[in-house]
């Protein structure tokens, strides 16, 4: 089940300007699902990684597993199958996702063909052009998630790219985001106007929160005058007058 160079051939589907745009981002919810890691090397660790940090539930197959990997046994984060990959392991009837990431390249081939055979998604660690899904790089600043990919192309350059990012996007976007979450949700609730809505929060955009954020100051006491300000009076000239006092606060720290 090769995927078609040009799918066009096999579906009537149009692409919008015929570029050859050909992977589709999605952000999956992996909490509780099971997912096989097959291989037990450096690139199955890095692979376990991702999926822990999105909760998933890893099933790594491999006779021999890197330390790290044990340790996540040992510790019941996953859980470690001693064996080489066989046909017909219980494990990838069950995954949603699985990844092929051995150093035997007819292992990995073997192991996608049985996962496509079942309807699964399959990641081939050695052979991108042949994976359901590819694993880009990431960025994760709390609820901020940024992901990188080339499309294969050069991971090298995903990874230098996500480098890029961290710098651009520091661990200050944690608390921003988790502010704005709060007070997106206050003025959802009180002000019933769509358009009203997309106005503050275009205006709330204006505040110099995340340099506020950065400087070190921005403690428990300001969050909790904001987060009142904004809900007794959520509208755009309070957005304003808040982007003004959030400008003095900065002011007055740098005098
Ligand atoms: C992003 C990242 C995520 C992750 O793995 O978590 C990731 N590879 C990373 C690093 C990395 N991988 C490789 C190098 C060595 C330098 C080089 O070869 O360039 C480095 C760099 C390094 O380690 O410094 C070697 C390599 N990778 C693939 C092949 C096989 C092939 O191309 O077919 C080979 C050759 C093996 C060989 O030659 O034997 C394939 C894939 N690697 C992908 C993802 C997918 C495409 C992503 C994209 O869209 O670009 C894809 C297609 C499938 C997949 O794995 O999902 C992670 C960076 C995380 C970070 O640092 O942020
Ligand atoms: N996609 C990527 O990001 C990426 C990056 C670098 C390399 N690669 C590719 O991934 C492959 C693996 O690289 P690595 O550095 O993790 O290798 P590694 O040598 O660190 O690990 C190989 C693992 O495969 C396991 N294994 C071997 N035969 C097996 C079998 N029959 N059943 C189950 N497990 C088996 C071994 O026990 C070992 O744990 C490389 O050959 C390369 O082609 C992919």
């Amino acid at each position: 089940m090769d995927n078609p160079t040009n799918p066009t051939e096999l579906h009537s589907l149009n692409s919008i300007d015929g570029s050859q745009q050909r992977y589709y981002p999605l952000l999956v919810d992996l909490w509780g699902k099971p997912c096989v890691i097959v291989g037990g090397g450096t690139v199955a660790e890095r692979k376990a990684q991702g999926l822990l940090e999105a909760g998933g539930r890893i099933t790594v197959i491999s006779p021999v597993c890197s330390p790290q990997l044990q340790q996540w046994g040992l510790d019941r984060r996953l859980t470690l199958k001693h064996e080489s990959y066989r046909a017909g392991m219980p494990e990838l009837e069950e995954a949603l996702l699985i990844f092929a990431a051995t150093d035997q390249p007819q292992v990995n081939e073997a192991v996608r063909l049985e996962a496509q055979a079942l309807g699964k998604l399959v990641n081939s660690t050695d052979h991108a052009e042949q994976s359901g899904f590819i694993v880009p790089a990431v960025v994760r600043r709390g609820k901020l998630l940024l992901t990188v990919s080339t499309s294969g192309a050069s991971p090298a350059v995903a990874r230098k790219v996500r480098q890029e990012l961290e710098q651009v996007f520091g661990t200050e976007y944690e608390l921003y985001l988790d502010l704005l979450h709060e007070l997106r949700a206050e003025v959802q609730m009180k002000v019933g106007e769509t358009k009203e809505r997309q106005d503050i929060f275009r205006h709330m955009l204006g505040w110099r929160l995340l340099d506020w954020i950065r400087s070190g100051s921005f403690d428990d006491e300001a969050r909790g005058m904001l987060v009142e300000r904004v809900s007794a009076r959520p509208s755009v000239t309070e957005m304003d007058a808040i982007g003004d006092w959030i400008n003095r606060q900065l002011e007055n720290r740098n005098e």
